[in-house]
């Protein structure tokens, strides 16, 4: 088992370059299925182990996938038959998996999906997604472990209203609405930057999506799509993810490549904190010196502050002065990592949906364990600054949405290695 030994009180100074967005790349590669003519070339893609299982999944359902890691880019043939079924071995490492069951209903009048169950996270339904199939004229069924879609024909324009604006099921209806016949609306849409990505590039394969960005998006459906080249967004998670880091160590770090108006909460919430940042033209410079303010966060949907920086965040606000809260909307049970910086003697208590903090936790380095991708991050960022050796395990979560994740913080001047199984408990007593 990999593990990351991080050794705290290195300083981070430098710049480091975000990665194309894992939560725009892979509904982007999961709606190339659209495409009927032509190949489609998608740019910009990061060399996670998410975007490894979304080409498996595609493979598996009759495209021919080409995958260059060294030019970031993947061209995909979409031209034969669909195949209809994605299956339990890639929903389960991957819940984003779903979100082929809107192309594949588009394109076969059928589909079939392992249910993606529970996660790390809590209990993630898709009631929303098959809620906006049924209204475009879908039957849905369960059994066996699957859920499946069918309908007489094309799908039908219809108009849905999201009991929340889930991301998964506005991207997976307007997928399906994309060759849909006549118009949908999508009322109470997610409104994510990666929504936009999305709907940028169902328009460059010939569709007509209106309104992505705001609460209601409108989509004409066309007869078909053709392959086009699209460039993904900058990975605004990760962006946020390095802004914490250099702040936690009180360092100056520019985040090349990030986009100022993807993460306004953020940027918000931790100049409340002291943090000095300041927009460059080749991105964000984020400073910080003498002692930072304790704060009160929500997490909720774009452009709320955002669930998947609380923990990164929690990070942060463990050196902080002041009593702060942490309060998460958008998951019910999106706190799994307080027990693991409780070991690294972070002084919080969870009350409800809320983690109450008082800071500063004079914090130690310990053994702990990531619960879930942001988690992973976050635990190394408290290793950062903690008095001592941290070595954190279950880095399968933390490859799942950060590519070299150990060296860009190394490139930064952080103390830190990544070491395999075989070598690592030699190399520990080393360090
Ligand atoms: C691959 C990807 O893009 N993942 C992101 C996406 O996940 P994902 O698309 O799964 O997240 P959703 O926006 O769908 O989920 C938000 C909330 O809505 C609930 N819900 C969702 C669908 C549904 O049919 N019914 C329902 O009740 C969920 O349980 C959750 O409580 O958005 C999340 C919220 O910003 C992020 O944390 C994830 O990183
Ligand atoms: C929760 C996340 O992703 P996913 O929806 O892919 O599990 C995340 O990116 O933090």
């Amino acid at each position: 088992m990999d593990k990351i030994v991080v050794k705290g009180g290195q300083t981070l100074n430098g710049k480091v370059r975000v990665e194309g967005a894992k939560n725009a790349v892979l509904p982007v590669l999961a709606a190339a299925l659209l495409a009927t003519k032509g190949k489609n070339v998608i740019k910009d893609v990061p060399t996670l182990a998410d975007v490894l299982t979304i080409n498996e999944v595609l493979k598996s359902l009759n495209t021919e996938v080409s995958y260059n890691p060294e030019k970031n880019e993947v061209i995909i043939d979409s031209q034969k038959k669909l195949s209809s079924e994605a299956q339990f071995e890639y929903v389960r490492k991957m819940r984003a998996s779903i979100l082929v069951m809107g192309p594949i209903l588009a394109r076969n009048g059928f589909a079939r999906v392992a249910l993606p169950g529970g996660c790390a996270i809590g209990s993630r339904p898709i009631d929303q997604h098959l809620k906006g199939f049924e209204a475009m004229g879908a039957v849905i069924s369960f059994g066996h472990g699957f859920v499946e879609a069918t309908t007489n024909g094309r799908l039908k324009g219809a108009k849905i209203y999201l009991d929340v604006p889930s991301v998964g099921a506005t991207e997976n209806i307007m997928t399906a609405a994309a060759l849909a016949d006549g118009t949908t609306i999508i009322e109470n849409a997610a409104k994510e930057p990666e929504i936009v990505d999305l709907a940028n590039f169902i328009n460059e394969m010939g569709g007509v999506v209106k309104g992505a960005g705001t609460d209601t998006i409108r989509i004409e459906g066309v007869e078909e799509l053709h392959g086009t080249e699209h460039h993904i967004i900058p990975d605004r998670i990760e962006a946020g993810t390095f802004m914490v880091a250099a702040a936690i160590t009180k360092g100056n770090v520019l985040i090349e490549n990030a986009v100022p108006e993807h993460m306004t909460a953020l940027i918000s919430k931790m100049q409340e904190m002291g943090i000095e940042i300041t927009e460059e033209e080749q991105g964000l410079r984020v400073r910080s010196e003498g002692n930072l303010k304790s704060v009160d966060i929500k997490t909720m949907p774009h452009p709320g502050f955002p669930t998947d920086m609380q923990s990164q965040m929690m990070a942060l606000m463990m050196t902080a002065h002041g009593t702060g809260i942490i309060t998460e909307t958008v998951f019910e049970n999106r706190f799994m990592h307080v027990e693991e910086f409780r070991r690294m003697n972070g002084n919080m208590k969870i009350e409800g949906r809320s983690v109450i903090m008082e800071s500063p936790s004079d914090l130690q380095g310990a053994e702990v364990a990531a619960t879930d991708l942001r988690a992973a991050a976050a635990l190394i960022i408290a290793g950062l600054v903690a008095e001592g050796i941290t070595r954190v395990t279950e880095l399968y979560h933390l490859d799942r949405g950060y590519v070299d994740f150990d060296k860009k913080l190394a490139a930064l001047g952080a103390d830190i290695e990544r070491i395999g199984s075989e070598t690592a408990e030699k190399k520990v007593q080393l360090v």
